[in-house]
């Protein structure tokens, strides 16, 4: 069934675990999200980029995923991924989201306040849930030095200030990951994450999750993110089966006999990434 953001996030909190939050662009990906879901009996939230958005049409994505969590069996909410531009936040809401991020995380804090606290009252006003971001989680290829990364660490005291300020539902922060392939190993600051999840004590977030040992997210779960971003993850699966599919079979022509088989290859990874989460069983 078809939830909002807060629902599902709301008991994640009280229970100690976190819900994948799985990126989709188109049917295959949508599939793939919701009958990991149904499988795993995980509570789940889909979520759309501006990319996606601009990738597939508003309205399409909408329909795909909207229809494919009425009929599901389980929790599914509607995500919006980095919404940066405040017109996108709107054009979602108007086009059944369940749940938006106002990501003005690049703004100065008074700015990222005054108009993450907008984005709050109308969408509460709608029955929409609110994630926001502190702090900045960049991306692997920015070629930033790590002590400017460590100084992008969401700062706990303006995480509360903000939070309170805005009235947010969740809160993406950040403690060390990047979005896309990491070079390294990331190191995610723990302690940071657990002093805002202790003055805070809301549903947390954590971006750029593909790609970080099982051992540091199973950590990051116990001290009280709630809500886990994964993209790059199921690209790197539906490549990989696709290169596999080709080699195979040069011939092969049907999108269906292409598209099937990744989709497959993209359930195994998201089914694993509940069941380290610690949403399986939970819907
Ligand atoms: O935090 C994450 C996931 O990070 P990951 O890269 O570790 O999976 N995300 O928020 C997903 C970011 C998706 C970006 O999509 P576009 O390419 O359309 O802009
Ligand atoms: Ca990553
Ligand atoms: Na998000
Ligand atoms: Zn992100």
């Amino acid at each position: 069934m078809l939830v909002t953001g807060i629902e599902i996030l709301k008991k994640a909190h009280k229970e100690g675990y976190a819900v994948g939050a799985f990126n989709t662009s188109n049917l295959e990906i949508t599939q793939a999200i919701v009958e990991a879901a149904e499988e795993t009996k995980s509570p789940v939230i889909i979520q759309v980029s501006e990319g996606g958005l601009k990738y597939a049409g508003i309205e399409t994505i909408s329909s795909i995923v909207r229809t494919m969590a009425e009929k599901a069996s389980v929790p599914v909410a509607l995500h919006l991924d980095h919404g940066t531009d405040f017109n996108t936040v709107m054009k979602c809401l108007r086009n059944g989201w369940t749940s938006v991020m106002m990501d003005a995380s690049k703004l100065p804090l008074e700015e990222n306040i005054k108009v993450t606290k907008t984005v709050v009252e109308i969408a509460h006003g709608m029955g929409v849930s609110v994630e926001a971001e502190i702090g900045k989680i960049g991306g692997t290829e920015d070629n930033i030095t790590v002590d400017e990364r460590e100084a992008a660490m969401t700062d706990p005291e303006e995480a509360l200030k903000f939070a309170k300020e805005t009235g947010i539902d969740y809160l993406a922060i950040a403690i060390g990951t990047a979005h896309g392939p990491y070079k390294g190993e990331p190191k995610l600051d723990f302690d940071r994450l657990k002093k805002i999840k202790e003055m805070l004590n809301i549903p947390l977030v954590l971006h750029g999750a593909s790609g970080v040992p099982e051992e540091a997210i199973k950590k990051a779960v116990s001290l009280g993110i709630n809500k886990i971003n994964i993209d790059t993850d199921i690209r790197q699966a539906f490549a990989r089966r696709l290169r596999e599919l080709i080699e195979k079979d040069s011939e092969v022509y049907d999108p269906r006999k292409i598209l099937g088989p990744c989709k497959d290859a993209m359930k195994e990874v998201i089914k694993q990434k509940m069941i380290l989460f610690g949403a399986a069983g939970k819907a």
